[in-house]
């Protein structure tokens, strides 16, 4: 059996620290439920000296949470936070009191103003003050990132001392590579008494971008929990992101000898539930949780995903409660996506028929960033219409606006290749465009229909004209057109109604 690795979860606390991410005591026992549900080891919820709110929320989540996870309050090494946390939490099940002060050089200069004496000092005072309320204390040597090892290893040495359960070594600035962080830990481990009895804990940031890779490295070099937030969320650049850690975790667990008691299918919903209520979106590009982290869009990656989906894929979709795999069409997808996606939506072609179909799929997807489904309806069943063409669109060209005569300018091809050419004037753009069209077609019929829609999203969306057009005898022809351009959809979908209605006639 390998190492299990303690998953704290520090979103509540670290991650509403994200400036703009703050969070009321509602929204936090709604996310304090999801991380139970997921099956955190411990919830910190909060900073109960803090304000009143935060007070109530690390109550209540101590309330919630029952003997399901510890939920820990964070104090400075003051006696008045200690006491506060111990009232907040005292009907807390599994309470824990997360007490600690800065260690580096420049923490304790320039912040604190204490020399590294009065500093264990003053650990070693607040972790007995936290230890006569609760028996699980943990102890934060913030900015061990960059302290000086050997003081490190003194202080974390008299918080064990004093009653520590667990010493927590962050890099608070984020500012170590993963082979120094990991080799702080292996360090602290050889000469630390009595470290083997506590648990070792690391809470890293993202300032470089590293904070996964630096709590992986302290977990090969013996950590055994790490503090992390959903997202990735914290003060700056953020925390460990859990769904990353916990992944990476599950993923490499033999060489790490390291598993988690996550419930990984939850990680999804849990993103989706913190960015809702914080307002932090989840940046596309995301790994595990962002929107694009099984979305394949080129032809090459999406043949390989559709033969064998670990070809491009490290993480089946479904283990992090992501749905499947996608496959979005684009102007860089090829002949494999399309043919899969068309054969989803119910159409399977021939080989020549659907070189023409993805023909025009990709001249479709050169005038958008994303084909959807509705997208390739309209290229199919566009397809069909023009099968039946007498008349086919060659050219048209509209002038029109205040306080311009509409005019338009159009081109038709008959079934023998010919061109025909005329202008005319309307009430508007589309007006004059179909008396163009009546001067070539000559068929009489009267308009009695016409409806746009936008068949697909965004600003680039096709539009869809359908057409209703009355012949002599009271026969009802229906046309549509899509394009880009509503003028060209508009026009195609009045050839189409007469080319319907000649045809009935012929
Ligand atoms: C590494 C972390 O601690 S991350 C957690 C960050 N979270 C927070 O800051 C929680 C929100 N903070 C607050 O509500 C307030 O800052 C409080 C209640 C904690 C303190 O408020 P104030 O008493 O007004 O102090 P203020 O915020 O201005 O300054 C912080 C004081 O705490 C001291 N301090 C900072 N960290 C510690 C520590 N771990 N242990 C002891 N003292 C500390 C600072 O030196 C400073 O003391 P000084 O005023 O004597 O110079
Ligand atoms: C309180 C400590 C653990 C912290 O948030 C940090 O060092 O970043």
């Amino acid at each position: 059996m390998t190492r299990k690795i303690n998953i704290f979860d520090t979103t509540l606390r670290d991650g509403e620290q994200s400036p703009g991410a703050s969070m009321n005591t509602e929204e936090k026992l709604i996310i304090a439920r999801q991380l139970i549900r997921m099956n955190v080891d411990v919830i910190e919820a909060g900073f109960p000296i803090s304000s009143p709110g935060d007070f109530k929320s690390v109550a209540e989540i101590g309330r919630i949470a029952g003997d399901k996870c510890t939920v820990c309050g964070l104090t400075r090494a003051v006696d008045k936070d200690i006491e506060v946390a111990a009232e907040a939490l005292k009907t807390a099940k599994r309470p824990r009191i997360h007490t600690g002060l800065g260690v580096s050089p420049s923490h304790l200069r320039d912040k604190l103003h204490l020399t590294e004496d009065e500093a264990i000092e003053r650990a070693v005072h607040a972790v007995k003050l936290a230890r006569s309320f609760v028996d699980d204390v943990e102890f934060y040597a913030e900015d061990a990132g960059r302290a000086d090892q050997d003081f490190l290893c003194r202080i974390i040495e008299a918080a064990v001392k004093a009653g520590a359960t667990v010493v927590n070594i962050p890099d608070t600035t984020g500012y170590n590579m993963p082979w120094a962080f990991g080799a702080r830990i292996a360090d602290l481990r050889e000469r630390v008494d009595g470290i083997e009895d506590v648990t070792i804990s690391v809470h890293t940031h993202n300032d470089l971008g590293m904070a996964t890779a630096l709590a992986i490295e302290a977990v090969r070099n013996g950590a055994t929990q790490v503090e992390c937030t959903i997202n990735g969320l914290g003060e700056r650049a953020g925390n460990t992101a859990l769904e990353e850690v916990v992944m990476a975790i599950r993923m490499h667990g033999q060489e790490l000898d390291a598993h988690t008691d996550i419930v990984t299918q939850e990680l999804t919903r849990a993103s989706k539930l913190v960015s809702s209520i914080t307002g932090m979106t989840v940046q596309a590009n995301k790994a595990i949780v962002g929107a694009n982290a099984f979305a394949h869009s080129s032809g090459i990656h999406q043949d390989g995903v559709l033969k064998a989906r670990d070809t491009y894929e490290i993480i089946d979709p479904a283990d992090v409660g992501a749905g499947g795999s996608q496959i979005i069409l684009s102007a860089r997808s090829g002949h494999a996506a399309l043919r899969h996606r068309m054969a989803e939506l119910g159409y399977t072609f021939e080989d020549d028929e659907f070189e023409s179909i993805y023909q025009a799929f990709l001249e479709v997807a050169d005038k958008k960033k994303e084909v959807y489904d509705e997208d390739l309806e309209s290229i199919v069943h566009e397809r069909e219409r023009v099968t039946k063409a007498i008349w086919t669109l060659g050219a048209v060209q509209v002038s029109c606006g205040f306080p311009l005569t509409p005019t338009a300018t159009l081109t038709l091809v008959d079934e023998g290749g010919e061109e025909h050419t005329v202008a005319a004037f309307g009430t508007g753009p589309v007006d004059a465009v179909y008396k163009a069209v009546n001067q070539i077609v000559s068929v009489e019929n009267d308009l009695s229909e016409f409806a746009i829609k936008a068949v697909t999203r965004g600003i680039d969306a096709l539009g869809e004209v359908t057409v209703r057009v009355t012949a002599g005898d009271g026969q009802v022809y229906t046309g549509r057109g899509s394009d880009n351009d509503i003028i060209v959809s508009s026009t195609k979908a009045y050839i189409n109604a007469l080319n319907r209605l000649i045809s009935d006639r012929q």
